[in-house]
């Protein structure tokens, strides 16, 4: 399969080159960066730390498209969104790890997988993906004397919160008790805050050094705390993820899917 990866010279961009180059069946078709960027003319092998891979770094997304089976894009929200117009015109698939995507964002993405097969997650890694399933089942099996609370760290350069693994995380709670997210969620705590509401479900974030990503869900009852967590080392465990989501959607007809689809959790 041919993929191309957007955003290549972020964190994970670098990754998703090398995560590519080692997959067999696949081969890099293309590396995009934003206009202006250093990145540029470099070749994609060298600039993931890895022998020339005779790809050459553009801003041309247009011409990677055209030449390409799919895409792996952890960049931004605003560039995400034209990514995903670009794979449905193309008819690629398009899988997506950028977080901190808004409600605009997100019926853009449902109007571009009318043709592209788009695999979109907060977190790409199995071990996420598992634990969400976990807490689903701890929170239908609990009642609403336990609090949840999700605690978060990453590294001093992310931009967005809560991550997205938080949210995916708080949509698994909620749906475990049978709750909508968007009327339990609060993120922020900040003086005279009154008691916590019975049904709330918590978010804290922190940020610092070069955390990759932990997150911890914690469901605090009467007498007794259950804590479940992980903690990312290394992240290949996401680029490996997007590379796997990639093979699987290539077969799929167009749609929008997660990766508890790709994982058939
Ligand atoms: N779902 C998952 O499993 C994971 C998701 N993420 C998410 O992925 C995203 C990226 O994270 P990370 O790699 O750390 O961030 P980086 O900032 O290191 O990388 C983003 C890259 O995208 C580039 N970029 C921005 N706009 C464009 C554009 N229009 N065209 C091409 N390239 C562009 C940036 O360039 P420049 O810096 O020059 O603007 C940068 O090189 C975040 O949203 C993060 O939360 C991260 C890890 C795992
Ligand atoms: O920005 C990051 O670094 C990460 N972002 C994702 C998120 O927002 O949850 C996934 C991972 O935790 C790393």
């Amino acid at each position: 399969m041919r993929l191309a990866v957007v955003g290549a010279e972020g964190r994970m961009g670098r990754m998703l080159i090398r995560a590519v180059a080692e997959t067999e069946g696949c081969t890099l078709s293309g590396a995009v960066e934003r206009e202006g960027s250093s990145a540029l003319g470099q070749d994609a092998g060298t600039l993931a730390g890895l022998p020339p891979l005779g790809v050459t770094v553009t801003d041309d997304p247009l011409t990677v498209f055209a030449a390409t089976d799919g895409v792996l894009d952890f960049t931004t929200p605003a560039a995400t969104t034209v990514f995903a117009e670009l794979s449905a015109q193309a008819r690629i698939v398009h899988v997506i790890g950028t977080t901190g995507l808004a409600e605009a964002d997100f019926r853009k993405l449902a109007a571009a997988a009318h043709h592209a097969r788009i695999v979109r997650s907060g977190n790409m890694s199995l071990g996420v993906n598992l634990l969400a399933g976990l807490v689903r089942k701890v929170a239908a099996a609990l009642g609403e004397d336990f609090d949840i609370e999700i605690v978060e760290m990453h590294h001093r350069m992310k931009v967005d919160a809560p991550s997205g693994t938080a949210l995916l995380l708080g949509e698994a709670a909620a749906e475990g008790r049978g709750v909508d997210l968007a009327e339990t969620r609060v993120s922020t705590r900040d003086g005279h805050t009154g008691a916590r509401r019975p049904g709330d479900i918590g978010f804290a974030t922190l940020r610092g050094g070069t955390v990759i990503g932990d997150h911890s869900v914690t469901f605090a009852g009467p007498g007794e705390r259950i804590t479940i967590s992980h903690h990312a080392e290394d992240r290949a465990i996401f680029a490996r993820g997007a590379v796997s989501a990639a093979l699987w959607a290539h077969a799929k007809p167009p749609g929008l899917y997660g990766m508890a689809d790709v994982l058939g959790l």
